[in-house]
């Protein structure tokens, strides 16, 4: 594989981006009618996420030299898996990224780079393979809907039984899918420690215009199938002699209850901060819970932020700044973090300054400033190079099981 030869082509194809693009799901869709169905259905949800095609393709071919590029692919044919990604769509996808790339390169396109970039495609896609073929375990886990719990008009708690146990450890989240909106898998944390009967519970908050979280919030039944990805994650629980802290924001506080659940088991003796930040007190929906939690473990204490009324989310965080601010001790706390991604940005800058360590400062991914939300559908890009990835969905961050 020649990676200065693939690095200069990206670039000249890389200013025609959105030739490339078009061009390719032109290519793929017309040659493999069939292939169709693996992606979400609606033009628009397509159409909104052909750019992310070339986001993952500067992914890997930024990281062409790096060690992580392997096992990382290997995590993402496992996980490709559940989109009923097969061998022969390998080779589909292979040919029309190659007549893309040629197509778009112009006088750029010599046999030379032809052959680099087939070379360095059959690496991904056969690492992609033996990822898949390598995994233990199923593609996907079915579960059923057997309670659900709605929450003013935009928040939905659903109980959901596996058939068969889900591996995981609290603080851990899995891609979800529905029938209901096929193709479309979005991440939602576990905001449960394991359950004797094996019930996992997730905290969906409905985005505007999102078919699936909508479908989940307010229109599913009881008894209705859905799928899990194997769970991942690395927001789980650091069990060190040290003061913890949790902040969380929106249904970010999702993970948190599982960590707390699983801290119920084995109490700390030191004492543990819980701040719980939302856009007003109707969405502290668990509040009943964390009241009860807090009165039977007495080393709790537990501040709720909502902004003043009539002013916008955001003041929550300037009013969680100033409850930080009143801490002390920050460099001795463990700080677990989870929420919306310019929330837990704003709130790790801050810790920082207010002298907690970043090595004891603990959540999943946050994006860069700017970067595609959580809420979108997944592109093809993502779907065939990338990860199902909302913002805090990190491929690679298995954590061990316990
Ligand atoms: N592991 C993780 O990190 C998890 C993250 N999440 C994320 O948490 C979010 C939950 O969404 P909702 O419940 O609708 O939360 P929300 O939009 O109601 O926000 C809750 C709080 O977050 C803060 N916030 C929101 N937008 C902000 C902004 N632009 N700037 C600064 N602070 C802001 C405010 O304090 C607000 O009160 C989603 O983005 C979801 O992807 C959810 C579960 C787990």
């Amino acid at each position: 594989m020649d990676v200065r030869i693939l690095k200069s082509s990206f670039a000249v194809v890389e200013r025609r981006a959105e030739h490339a693009v078009k061009f390719f799901y032109s290519h793929l869709f017309w040659h493999n009618p069939g292939i169709r169905r693996l992606f979400p259905a609606s033009a628009e949800d397509m159409e909104r996420q052909r750019d992310r095609l070339f986001a993952a393709l500067t992914h890997v071919v930024s990281r062409l030299e790096d060690d992580s590029l392997l096992p990382y692919l290997h995590d993402l044919g496992r996980d490709h898996r559940k989109f009923l990604v097969g061998p022969e769509h390998y080779a589909a996808v292979g040919a029309s990224l190659l007549a893309a790339l040629a197509a778009t390169s112009g006088t750029a396109w010599t046999p030379g780079t032809e052959k680099a970039w087939t070379e360095a495609y059959q690496l991904m896609a056969e690492a992609m393979t033996a990822g898949a073929a390598a995994s233990e375990d199923p593609p996907w886990w079915d579960a059923e809907v057997v309670r659900h719990v709605q929450y003013g008009e935009d928040i939905g708690v659903l109980t959901l039984a596996p058939r068969t146990p889900l591996p995981y450890r609290p603080g851990q989240y899995v891609s979800v899918s529905s029938p209901r909106v096929p193709a479309v898998w979005r991440t939602y944390s576990l905001a449960n420690a394991p359950r004797p009967d094996h019930t996992v519970d997730l905290h969906v908050s409905r985005i505007e215009g999102g078919r699936l979280s909508t479908a989940l919030v307010r229109e599913i039944q009881l008894g209705e199938p859905l799928r899990l990805s194997t769970p991942g994650g690395r927001l789980t629980l650091r069990r060190a002699d040290r003061p913890v802290t949790f902040i969380a924001a929106g249904t970010g506080w999702a993970p948190v209850r599982a960590l707390l659940e699983e801290l119920a088991d084995h109490p700390p003796d030191q004492d543990v901060r819980l701040f719980v930040a939302a856009r007003d007190a109707a969405h502290l929906y668990d509040r009943p819970w964390i009241d009860a939690y807090a009165a039977a473990f007495r080393r709790l204490g537990v501040t709720y932020i909502t902004p003043a009324p009539g002013r916008p989310r955001e003041q929550a965080t300037a009013r969680l700044a100033t409850a930080l601010g009143n801490r002390a001790l920050w460099p001795e706390q463990d700080v677990y973090l989870s929420g919306p991604p310019v929330f837990m940005e704003e709130t790790a800058l801050l810790l920082e300054q207010l002298g907690a360590r970043p090595d004891r400062l603990f959540h999943d991914a946050v994006p860069l400033a700017g970067a595609a939300r959580g809420d979108r559908p997944l592109g093809f890009g993502e779907w065939f190079l990338h990860r199902p990835a909302p913002h805090w969905h990190d491929p690679s961050a298995r954590a061990p099981r316990g």
